[in-house]
């Protein structure tokens, strides 16, 4: 038991984070060694067994990563854009392999990520299931077969308290359209239309993001022409599938070199 990769969740009270601590608790591949919260959370000082309603699991949450990260061969980080930036630098210092499922992180964070990955293994996804990875692919393809006459649309449902729009799941999408076509993702990107658009630019990637209830997460790629679509689309009905490829991304991570990763890595895809 003691030689299993030794792994730390941060954000641990969150949707993801519980989820994380239930799938290191289950599997026989890792074990926890430490749960982060922000300062001042509730739950900061107590067994995370208990604080989750069940019994004493021996660790305690802390809101100091730093200690934590040093008892640990992994970090996995589902938590905020700022709180990520912060543990990757944390995360290198103690040389555990750093997942990180957050999403939301704009340019002057990934700038800080890279840096980290320099001295680090990082493995970043903005979906870490396997079938969103398949369906990344399967977009590529397809963008790469249809020309410019095929309308590029893609639609994602998400749960009312998630804070970031367009989702990490859909940029992943309209990341592998535009590189299936050969485009910059950027110029192509059409997000948020609003009052008197125009009529749809020719080649522009669409974004439109739903939020309510309870979604844990969906997304569609919409490729329409004249007189015909194909549709690809996901739905994920349980947090588990982006728990269980964190976990399998923090044990992949033992072997790498230092770097930035991504699920296809992980996945071999
Ligand atoms: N990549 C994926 O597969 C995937 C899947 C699901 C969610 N996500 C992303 O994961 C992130 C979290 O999602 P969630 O639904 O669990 O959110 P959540 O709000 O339920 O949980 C976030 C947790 O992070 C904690 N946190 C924030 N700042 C912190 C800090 N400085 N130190 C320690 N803890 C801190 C919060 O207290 C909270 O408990 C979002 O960015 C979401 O989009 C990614
Ligand atoms: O619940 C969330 O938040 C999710 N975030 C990821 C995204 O932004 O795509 C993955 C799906 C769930």
């Amino acid at each position: 038991m003691a030689d299993l990769p030794g792994i730390v969740v941060t954000g641990a009270s969150g949707r993801m984070g519980q989820m994380l601590v239930r799938t290191i608790g289950a599997s026989d591949k890792a074990r926890l060694v430490g749960c982060v919260e922000r300062s001042g959370h509730a739950w900061v000082g107590r067994d995370i067994g208990e604080c989750m309603g069940g019994a004493a699991v021996g660790v305690v949450v802390t809101d100091d990563p730093l200690e934590a990260f040093a008892k640990a061969q992994a970090v996995i980080d589902f938590t905020a854009p700022a709180a990520t930036v912060e543990f990757a630098a944390l995360a290198a210092q103690a040389r555990a392999v750093h997942v990180i499922g957050t999403t939301g992180l704009e340019a002057a964070h990934l700038a800080k990520i890279e840096a980290a990955a320099r001295h680090a293994v990082i493995v970043r996804a903005g979906n870490m299931s396997l079938g969103v990875n398949l369906l990344v692919r399967l977009t590529q393809k397809i963008a790469a077969a249809l020309d410019e006459d095929w309308d590029v649309e893609i639609v994602e449902a998400h749960h009312r308290m998630k804070v970031d729009a367009p989702s990490g799941t859909a940029l992943m999408l309209g990341q592998a359209a535009a590189e299936g076509r050969g485009v910059d993702l950027e110029a192509a990107m059409d997000s948020g239309r609003h009052g008197i658009t125009g009529a749809r630019k020719r080649g522009a990637i669409g974004f439109a993001a739903v939020r309510g209830g309870d979604i844990v997460g969906e997304h569609d790629v919409i490729f329409a022409a004249d007189g015909e679509r194909v549709i690809l689309r996901h739905v994920a009905t349980d947090r588990a599938i982006f728990a269980r490829g964190a976990l399998r991304a923090a044990i992949w991570g033992q072997g790498a070199k230092p770097g930035q990763y991504d699920m296809m890595d992980v996945l071999g895809l």
